[in-house]
């Protein structure tokens, strides 16, 4: 490229960074402003705050006074969040202004326009866009286009135009560093500098270098359903991540970031891809693990945890095997939609309410008022009117127990601060006579007594879901692999969990799935989008609960088949069936990424012959050192081979990961390596990752990447057959510049037979 080129391009970046600058020191000056003006007024909320509640008509206005007070607080409180969001775009702008230039000429237009990209718009006081946001839809061009006639969506529907030139540019501390034209959507060049570069602590944004298939993700406003089946390190959670960007963005007036929920694996996940939207001046959607989403719907229940279901679920027989894939299956939450629908009133698990020991509800006469209700109505509404009626009933045992004389009893026993407590702002003296004061205050200490059956009654718990689902299991129709013996054991199981207030996981969503179509409720209408970031470990029972949990939603799954663990991996196409099977929508769009962009080249050929479908998987040409794999005899060699590794990993490397298959060996390497590479052991509770050396086992590891991947122990003892290649195919995925791979004795068949071109893998057999 002409140096020329170079300067006039460095000049505009001056221009632009010098304009940025005065824009940066006129909204400082606002946001002073702001700020001060946000502690006048929070000074003045707290010292209306302060006043006394002497007289009850005080008591009212101060209130209204107050409310509006706090009306106000929020409306400064957020002017200010406003500027200093602005402030820190342009601060932002200023360092690096924009990363890509498309130059453009409509039909009939004699004028080429050059248009520049950045990661949000920039406008001069004279209303010029010199940076045009990564997200506006003239901006689609530069990562869908190749030279020529290209077109782009718009509001006001498909505008074409000709792409005369194609721009890329690194920038930071206002200094051009690289700048390439490029035919491509966006230059390999570019994307080899960035994947090069060491991991950092949390994920980036991906902007500058957005693929053409990444794009079409990004950019969907059409699907109801989008699947996203990507290969590993294909950048599914950056592309989804960029894709809320692009939607919070895209409806602006309509959708906040809390209308959109993210299911993420694990706690660590999360904090590693908290920067990202925050990176591109938004507001973070939610986070929630599945766990967390079931515990928080089954109170007083402790459920089991996925890594504490892929600990246990190693040592499952065949038998137990088969009951978890039909308890995991659409089978089985269809067996439940038709068990509530035809389940017998004498079947349902009413149960009585009491009071001080003695039944004040008794579950006959519950289920006597259910029963009544018209056949046709479906249950959950049967169960409404129920609970309707008997809070009639309540409030006509209130009003007769008023007279009571035990109310009476109380009433004389109230101190004066009780009874004025009771009064609840009426003056003494207010009431036409003293019965009617009596009678306000006896209703009120009747009401109270009575709130447990209230209560009781409001949360519908003269229903026990878990015996329901106990009822349900002993009579759902087994397939045939299910062995009837060890499901009844199953169950026996089950209501011992629950005596122990526990349950399995995979027993949670069908459970809750039950109770919400016996019982209504536990469904979310606001929320907008959801998304499932590793569905594959998802089963479909769960999904279907997710689902229904969020009916107004536009559902994003987005995951990889093949990163199964602990279990044969799934052809992609087999998981699509059950999920277009499970999900039936209308607007439904899959999109795959075979491409993968986290791993050196010999690290992707590495990890793709691993799969029986690896040839589909392109790896990207990123060049780097081949995996190594040191075969070892006892574990004391393997355990020293692990610390020279480690230690000489750390040399180049900012991060070493030493993934193990489970939580066991973690712990056991974690005490044997303490003294030499004083390593963190990660738990499922932990938030962030620190650098260095880090122990865990893969399931923590789901969806991060490290620089340098240490494999513990693959011998063919520690996985020995099919169902461990997805198990593997993550551990090696996890790394991005080097994978070195250890094992105790011969090496697990799955890469025995991974035909690995011998000059790829150093095979070492001495031992030490
Ligand atoms: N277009 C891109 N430009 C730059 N980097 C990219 C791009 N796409 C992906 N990457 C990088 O590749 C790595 C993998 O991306 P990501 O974690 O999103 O993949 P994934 O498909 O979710 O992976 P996995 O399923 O293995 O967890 C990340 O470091 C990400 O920043």
């Amino acid at each position: 490229m002409a140096n020329n080129d170079l300067k006039n391009e460095q000049n505009r970046v001056d221009k632009v960074v010098a304009k940025l600058h005065k824009r940066i020191d006129k909204t400082e000056a606002e946001y002073q402003k702001a700020h001060n003006e946000t502690k006048r007024v929070q000074q003045n909320y707290g010292n209306n705050t302060s006043v006394n509640y002497v007289e009850v008509d005080d008591r009212i206005e101060t209130s209204a006074d107050l409310q509006q007070q706090r009306g106000l607080v929020n409306k400064v409180v957020q002017s200010e969040a406003i500027i200093k969001n602005q402030l820190e775009t342009y601060k932002k702008l200023a360092d690096s202004p924009y990363f890509g230039r498309i130059d453009i000429k409509d039909d009939g237009d004699d004028d080429t326009e050059s248009l520049y990209i950045g990661t949000a718009s920039f406008v001069d006081d004279n209303e010029n866009f010199l940076v045009y946001d990564w997200r506006a839809p003239i901006s689609s061009i530069y990562y869908n286009g190749t030279l020529g006639k290209v077109s782009y969506q718009t509001p006001a529907g498909k505008q074409s135009t000709d792409l005369e030139k194609k721009r890329q540019f690194q920038i930071s501390h206002g200094e051009i560093n690289n700048m390439f034209d490029t035919n491509e959507t966006v230059g390999d060049e570019m994307l080899q500098s960035v994947l090069g570069q060491q991991h950092d602590e949390v994920m980036q944004n991906i902007v500058s270098t957005i693929q053409k298939e990444q794009n079409d993700i990004i950019r969907d406003t059409y699907s109801d359903l989008l699947v996203v089946q990507g290969v590993a390190g294909s950048g599914k959670t950056s592309a989804i991540l960029q894709r809320i960007a692009f939607l919070l963005y895209h409806s602006r007036s309509s959708l906040q970031a809390d209308q959109i929920i993210l299911f993420s694996p694990n706690r660590l996940f999360s904090h590693y891809i908290s920067d990202v939207l925050p990176s591109l001046g938004e507001r973070n959607m939610r986070q929630v693990t599945l766990q967390e989403f079931i515990d928080h719907r089954l109170e007083g229940v402790k459920v089991q945890s996925l890594f504490d279901q892929y600990e246990t679920e190693q040592a499952y027989t065949d038998e137990e095997r088969a009951i978890q894939s039909f308890k995991r299956s659409h089978q089985y939450m269809t067996s439940i939609e038709n068990y509530i629908n035809t389940v017998f009133n004498d079947d349902i698990a009413f149960q009585s309410i009491l009071i001080d020991g003695k039944v004040f509800f008794d579950a006959d006469v519950i289920k006597d008022i259910y029963a009544s209700q018209p056949k046709q109505m479906k249950p959950a509404d049967k169960f409404l009117k129920t609970k309707n009626r008997l809070i009639e009933i309540l409030k006509k045992r209130i009003e007769v127990e008023v007279y009571k004389p035990w109310v009476d009893d109380a009433i004389d026993q109230l101190n004066s601060e009780q009874y004025h407590d009771f009064m609840e702002g009426h003056q003494l003296g207010s009431f036409q006579d003293e019965d009617d004061e009596r009678y306000f205050i006896a209703k009120q200490i009747v009401t109270e007594h009575f709130r447990k059956v209230y209560d009781a009654l409001y949360n519908g718990s003269f229903f026990d879901p878990y015996l329901q689902y106990q009822r349900f299991m002993q009579q759902v129709v087994l397939p045939k692999d299910v062995n009837v013996d060890a499901w009844n054991d199953d169950v026996d199981g089950f209501a011992d969990s629950i005596e122990l207030h526990q349950v399995r996981l995979d027993d949670a969503a069908p459970l809750l799935y039950m109770r919400d179509l016996m019982i209504g409720g536990g469904q979310n209408q606001t929320m907008q989008y959801l998304f499932v970031d590793e569905m594959q470990d998802y089963s479909i029972a769960q999904l279907i609960y997710i689902k229904h949990a969020f009916p107004q939603t536009k559902i994003n799954l987005i995951g990889d088949s093949e990163q199964a663990l602990f279990k044969a991996v799934e052809a992609p196409q087999e998981l699509l069936n059950k999920l277009n099977e499970a999900f039936a929508t209308k607007k439904s769009r899959l999109i795959t990424l075979n491409r993968s962009y986290r791993s050196t080249y010999p690290i992707t050929n590495f990890a793709k012959s691993l799969l029986p479908n690896g040839d589909e998987i392109e790896a990207f040409n990123r060049p780097g050192k081949s995996p190594e794999i040191f075969i070892r005899h006892n574990e004391q060699e393997c355990i020293d081979a692990l610390i020279d590794c480690a230690k000489q990993e750390l040399k180049d490397e900012g991060t070493v990961a030493i993934v193990t298959k489970n939580l066991t060996e973690a712990k056991q390497l974690h005490q044997h390596t303490y003294n030499q590479l004083n390593p963190t052991l990660l738990a499922d509770t932990d938030r962030s990752l620190p650098k260095g050396v880090v122990i865990m086992p893969i399931y923590l590891a789901k969806g991060l990447e490290f620089d340098s991947v240490i494999a513990w122990n693959v011998s063919k003892d520690n996985y020995p057959n099919d169902d461990y290649v997805g198990t593997l195919y993550t551990i090696a995925t996890r790394a991005m510049h080097h994978l070195t791979l250890i094992s105790n004795g011969t090496v697990s068949p799955i890469i025995a037979n991974a035909n690995l071109p011998i000059n790829e893998v150093k095979i070492d057999r001495k031992i030490k």
